[in-house]
């Protein structure tokens, strides 16, 4: 539930020729303003954004500018994702979205999760092949950012990160996405993750019954009889889509026992028992956390222009079970 935070992993030659090359692909026009992604948001209206909002432009390998530059830090990037691939035991971690951010001065990013279980996205869960699993961040501010007289100030990352059990795992376990986190319990002050099965074989052959549980020495316990969207535990209408995170936040809640449920959060949620974690958004600076188990926002610049480089690591999406739909 916290953040990698490492200062000066990009040689600053290489953090100037990138501002540089995003600063002239902006000066092409090749950025448009952007909120939040689509999928950050459990109920998606139309979008509208406006000069409190960012510029963002992908970094697809055709994207003219810096090429020479941008493929340096690729093999950096790729070969992190390696290290992490084998220290995670993740072996199918894969470089996907990758785009570089301009946030003028009063600009800011507001508070969001970057990835989310498949049952809480409404009509687009379930529909992509891979998901976010590892978010990174790569700030390419000039130094002296945030100090009197400097090039710019404000912009900080700010994550709201909640303390783990030792030992415990957040993000996913056997493939299920993390939806929540349960306070306390066997360890004091920490919180443990909560993951959402969803591919429960009803006893009938109907629809799939979902569990919420944890881990406990490496096996799962759950915390929840079988439920679905039609058992009568389930407060909202089952139509399925279109609640916000709060909504489903007390919908879960309602399957767990009694007492259990005032120590139940959402991973969206966050409150005094999260700990808010700063981050300058200076040259060479990368910062890594798990997508689905850190909300986090970005603070109004207050002068000058934030310049970063930001994308995902990806993970296959959980396969149905060989027994679905059969
Ligand atoms: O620019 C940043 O520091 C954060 C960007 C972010 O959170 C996102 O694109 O999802
Ligand atoms: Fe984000």
């Amino acid at each position: 539930g916290g953040l990698v935070v490492a200062p000066g992993w990009l040689p600053s030659r290489l953090a100037s020729e990138l501002r540089d090359d995003a600063r002239a692909l902006h000066a092409r026009g090749l950025f448009r303003t952007s909120g939040l992604r689509d999928n950050t948001v459990a109920v998606g209206g139309p979008q509208v954004y406006d000069s409190r909002d960012r510029l963002v432009c992908n970094a697809a390998p055709d994207l003219p500018g810096n090429r020479a530059a941008r493929d340096d830090f690729e093999r950096r990037i790729d070969g992190l994702r390696q290290e992490l691939c084998a220290s995670l035991g993740l072996r199918s971690l894969r470089c996907a979205e990758q785009y570089y951010s301009i946030h003028g001065a009063g600009s800011r990013l507001d508070r969001h999760l970057d990835e989310r279980h498949e049952d809480t996205k409404g009509e687009r869960g379930w529909t992509a092949a891979t998901r976010r699993s590892i978010s990174w961040l790569l700030y390419l501010c000039e130094p002296g950012w945030g100090e009197p007289g400097g090039p710019g100030a404000g912009g900080e990352l700010r994550a709201f990160c909640r303390s783990t059990a030792p030992g415990a795992r957040c993000g996913a376990h056997d493939g299920d996405v993390q939806l929540g986190w349960l306070e306390g319990g066997r360890h004091d002050g920490a919180f443990e993750p909560v993951f959402l099965d969803s591919w429960v074989r009803a006893p009938d052959g109907g629809t799939p019954l979902s569990v919420l549980y944890r881990v406990a020495r490496g096996e799962r316990e759950a915390l929840t009889p079988p439920f679905s969207a039609e058992s009568g535990t389930w407060p909202l209408p089952t139509d399925g889509s279109g609640y916000g995170p709060m909504e489903l936040e007390s919908a879960f809640r309602a399957q767990l026992p009694e007492r259990l449920r005032g120590r139940f959060r959402m991973t969206d949620t966050v409150d005094e028992r999260c700990a808010v974690m700063s981050v300058a958004p200076l040259a060479g600076t990368l910062v890594l956390f798990d997508s689905a188990a850190v909300p986090h926002e970005v603070a109004p610049v207050l002068a000058g222009e934030r310049v970063a480089l930001a994308g995902w690591l990806h993970e296959p999406q959980q396969p149905f079970p060989d027994w679905f739909g059969a």
